[in-house]
């Protein structure tokens, strides 16, 4: 081979590398949608304002199957064995209340029990206080009646008048337009948010809702991931940054309008756990609902709790409260806590509904708090 020769081919060669490049930029560019220039963003060209990608499968990969999840209604009364451990206390009071003619001891016992539980000290006491009046009235230490008794008593604390429905119809905004029902998610840190979210969404996905995520816990990557894979497994698109660290409220505006880009019916927006404590902390929360709020009006603003936490919980219940407008509770690993009591206690605290219990780590564990089902668990 000549010199002329070698240089052929190596130009060839460096046409072949140059074209396949240009193929293989082509062909990302096409898989992933980017989202068009955001005019409206309240933070053009701030953090996160360029970057946000919709998911879209790794090149290569084929659409995972979709899973269907399991209906909403079944949830509860398939779990509540589950709450087997907050079966003490039911099982503790009618054993005390079963030995008739109860004296002081006795009803300190049950006051203890009761508070052990979290029931908190003034449901305690108004408790305490109708049981003794029905005690004396009824005089039995018949356990079927005596059961009774305390069903209705424990039913009218937790309160099945409250309204836990889950506002996901649409709204029509000042604008006189039509919203998806947007819900933001709040607690502190490793309360269950990311995971709630994502069990929220396989609950609205098996009631036929279209759904968008907004992954704008942009504090820690691993949360950003963890939502996406919630999402993949029931096709649900989740909005993000690739910034570690983009600007949340960002991410939350950019979810809500492509949840009314795509008439999705509701978007559930994922934050960073945060301390109750921390005022800035805070102030970035309020600052999340504001700027939500300019894209729609935010229809509910979930705080997850986790049950186990007792006191604190409720401490931070009301921290929340304040920042956000707290609409209603989820109060996650209530499985295996004997902590039962706080359902009454935190929505005492907050004049707000608990509207679903995390009973577990699997995929479908998460149920609509069902009032008279809890008792009867309680009391199983
Ligand atoms: N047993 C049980 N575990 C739960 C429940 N809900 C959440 N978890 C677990 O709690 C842990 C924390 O959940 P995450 O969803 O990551 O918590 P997070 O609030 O998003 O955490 P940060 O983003 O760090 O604030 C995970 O191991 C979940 O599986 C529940 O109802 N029962």
């Amino acid at each position: 081979m000549t010199g002329q020769d070698y240089a052929l081919i190596a130009g060839l060669v460096v046409i072949l590398i140059l074209g396949l490049i240009a193929f293989v930029v082509g062909v990302r560019r096409s898989r992933s949608t980017q989202l068009p220039p955001d005019e409206t963003s309240p933070f053009p060209g701030g953090k996160g304002a360029d970057t946000r990608e919709r998911d879209a499968p790794p090149l290569g990969t084929t659409t995972p199957t979709l899973e269907r999840p399991e209906a909403a209604g079944t949830r509860f009364q398939r779990l509540k064995a589950r709450l087997s451990r907050s079966g003490a206390l039911g099982n503790t009071l009618l054993a005390i209340l079963s030995r008739g003619d109860l004296r002081e001891e006795d009803w300190e016992e049950i006051e203890e029990t009761l508070l052990m539980a979290d029931l908190g000290l003034g449901p305690t006491t108004e408790l305490m206080d109708h049981l003794r009046t029905e005690a004396k009235v009824l005089g039995t230490t018949d356990p079927e009646r005596i059961r009774e008794v305390l069903r209705a008593e424990l039913l009218r604390l937790v309160d099945p008048t409250m309204d836990r429905s889950l506002h996901v119809q649409e709204v029509v905004g000042d604008d006189g337009d039509k919203h998806p029902a947007s819900i933001l998610v709040v607690g502190v840190n490793g309360a269950g948010k990311t995971t709630t979210v994502g069990k929220l969404a396989r609950v609205l996905v098996a009631e036929d809702h279209s759904v968008v995520l907004g992954a704008a816990d942009t504090f820690r990557a691993a949360a950003v991931e963890q939502l996406a894979t919630w999402g993949e497994r029931v096709g649900v698109p989740v909005v993000k940054s690739d910034k570690e660290g983009a600007d949340p409220a960002s991410v939350a505006f950019e979810a809500v309008r492509q949840a009314a880009a795509d008439q999705a019916d509701v978007v559930l927006v994922d934050t960073a756990g945060r301390l109750q404590n921390k005022s800035h902390l805070m102030d970035e929360l309020g600052k999340i609902k504001r700027v939500m709020g300019r894209a729609a009006p935010v229809r509910e603003v979930l705080l997850v709790l986790d049950a186990t936490t007792g006191q604190n919980g409720m401490r931070q219940a009301q921290v929340f409260s304040d920042a956000v407008d707290v609409t209603g509770i989820v109060l996650t690993k209530l499985d295996g806590s004997a902590k039962g009591g706080i359902v009454v206690a935190v929505q005492r605290e907050l004049g707000v509904p608990v509207k679903f219990v995390g009973l577990g780590e699997g995929a479908d564990d998460l149920a609509p708090f069902d009032p008279e089902g809890f008792v009867d668990a309680i009391l199983a």
